[in-house]
């Protein structure tokens, strides 16, 4: 800034005088140019002790995301921000560098300038070994950086939700991440050594305002009793953490009501109740170690708030499913590489991808939710399906260099879902978007055909075999087979001949959604 408004009063000298340049002033502008070298020296200096510059690995790294940080304007989201209501809101929280990324002297390459942005400074290097930065931003409904702490971001994502479910929705609140990224922290409070902060996580505070709501002359002729639940899912299993870990069953009904036989289903009268629920169930939760996390969880952990009408049938009238999800690490990354770690990582990884494809769904308003993809989603089926469904995802990052490729796939999940809103809403508003389903149809049709020949031939093969001699009944197929692959052919120069259409418009529309 300095050195521009020197620039600036040279070039303003230059301008008023011509070929005449004062000495005196040569002199005095030579004056403050050195000062202000002097001044920029230090402040490296400065920055480089506090952090043990020396010895810092990729330094070079350090001061470019420094450099580029200095020119944002940074606005963290504060407790007078306005709340918006969702239907689905997907939020972004950095945890600050932990104890052992500082003294391994982490760099880090994550900024959240403003209320929804977050910004990864991913380092790169070009075959010549240049170093640069690809600064990668993406957008969210909120973003939170590591000052933030767990009030702040339960009043933006989990209060709203607490609200709905006294109006009868089924609500449910995600917390996703890279192992050691802060969901448990986040929903169950922090941990001193082994000791967990119960009454400071989200799971906590819902139940506090839960409990304030009910006795809100609003809600209280409406003769509501508070249940709680708490179990986990392992390896696709179901285990009651109220329950000595009892495995339970997931059915199905004839009215695809999905139920766990037998779930323990505790009446709680205050929040008090509700937390010393959280240490019992907290205390149970399978857990394990990886690169990132000495105590990783390796389950879902799902805490449900059920709020029924207190009458003989005790009528279910709302229904808050808090999840902290299992770490959304890679097979390589668990420090056993035994067949039980990975088949643990696997199916973690499944029932991941399945929850994003029910999200998704919803977020389309899609009639077809694929919720029996895995025991996660069947067992919350009721809060992806109909009007009355609430859903937020928090999604955790680390700061570190070391965790950039898995803070990238955070974001990744997360904002491709929210894509898939937002995609939606274009498809409804813009008149562009009739072409590209009406393309799309066109593609599925065609695919549809060439499976449907693909059935016949089938068919004719095991009618055939049975009927007449092998040799006549392969020649039929094969020729059959031959036209077949023709016809794709044909089809698929079809689909090509109308890809570059719908690629032209998929690109307006993408245009259209990230202005
Ligand atoms: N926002 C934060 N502020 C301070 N410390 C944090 C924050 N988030 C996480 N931590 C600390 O980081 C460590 C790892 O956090 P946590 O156990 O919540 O991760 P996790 O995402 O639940 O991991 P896993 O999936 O392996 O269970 C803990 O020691 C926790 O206290």
């Amino acid at each position: 800034c300095v050195l521009n408004l020197n620039r600036k009063l040279v070039f303003g000298l230059l301008v008023r005088h011509p070929g005449r340049i004062h000495s005196a002033t040569v002199k005095s502008v030579d004056t403050f140019k050195s000062t202000a070298m002097v001044e920029w020296q230090e402040r490296k200096m400065s920055r480089g002790k506090e952090f043990g510059e020396s010895s810092r690995p990729n330094q070079k790294f350090y001061e470019m995301i420094q450099d580029f940080r200095e020119t944002l304007e940074i606005l963290p989201i504060t407790t007078s921000d306005p709340i918006e209501p969702h239907k689905i809101c997907v939020c972004v929280r950095k945890r600050p560098l932990n104890k052992q990324e500082c003294n391994k002297k982490e760099i880090d390459v994550v900024s959240v300038p403003g209320k929804g942005t977050l910004l990864v400074h991913e380092p790169k290097q070009k075959v010549d070994l240049t170093k640069y930065l690809e600064n990668q931003v993406f957008h969210f409904d909120y973003s939170f950086d590591e000052n933030a702490t767990n009030e702040l971001v339960y009043m933006f994502t989990a209060k709203p939700l607490v609200q709905s479910i006294f109006q009868g929705c089924m609500a449910t609140c995600f917390a996703y991440g890279q192992t050691g990224s802060g969901k448990t922290h986040t929903m169950g409070g922090d941990f001193t050594g082994k000791q967990q902060n119960s009454a400071r996580g989200i799971y906590a505070l819902a139940a506090q305002d839960v409990f304030t709501n009910l006795n809100h002359r609003r809600f209280a002729n409406q003769d509501l009793c508070v249940y709680v639940s708490f179990f986990e899912i392992y390896n696709g299993k179901v285990y009651d953490l109220l329950n000595k870990k009892a495995k339970l069953r997931v059915l199905e009904d004839d009215r695809q009501q999905v139920q766990v036989v037998g779930l323990e289903e505790v009446c709680v009268f205050s929040a008090e109740d509700v937390i010393k629920i959280i240490q019992t169930g907290s205390a149970c939760r399978t857990s394990g170690q990886t690169s990132a996390n000495a105590n990783s969880s390796r389950s879902h952990a799902i805490l449900q708030i059920v709020l029924r009408c207190n009458n003989r049938a005790a009528t279910l009238h709302g229904k808050f499913s808090l999840v902290d999800l299992a770490g959304n690490e890679r097979g390589t990354d668990v420090s056993s590489n035994d067949r039980s770690t990975l088949v643990e990582t696997s199916e973690i990884n499944r029932s991941l991808l399945a929850l994003k494809e029910c999200i998704r769904s919803l977020g389309k308003n899609s009639d077809h939710i694929p919720f029996r993809m895995s025991t996660l989603t069947k067992v919350l089926r009721d809060s992806f399906i109909g009007e009355k469904s609430r859903t937020c995802m928090i999604a955790m990052v680390s700061p570190g260099m070391a965790s950039c490729e898995y803070t990238m796939n955070t974001l990744r999940y997360a904002d491709r879902y929210r894509d898939g809103v937002m995609l939606r809403r274009q498809f409804y508003d813009s008149s562009v978007d009739a072409s590209v389903l009406d393309i799309i149809s066109q593609v599925t049709e065609l695919e549809e055909k060439v499976y449907g020949q693909l059935k016949v031939v089938f068919l004719i093969f095991f009618f055939f075999l049975r009927k007449i001699d092998l040799f006549i009944f392969l020649c039929s197929v094969f020729q059959r087979a031959n036209e077949v692959v023709k016809e794709m052919d044909k089809i698929s120069y079809n689909i090509e001949e109308g890809l570059p259409e719908l690629v032209d418009y998929s690109r307006k529309l993408l245009g259209l959604y990230r202005i």
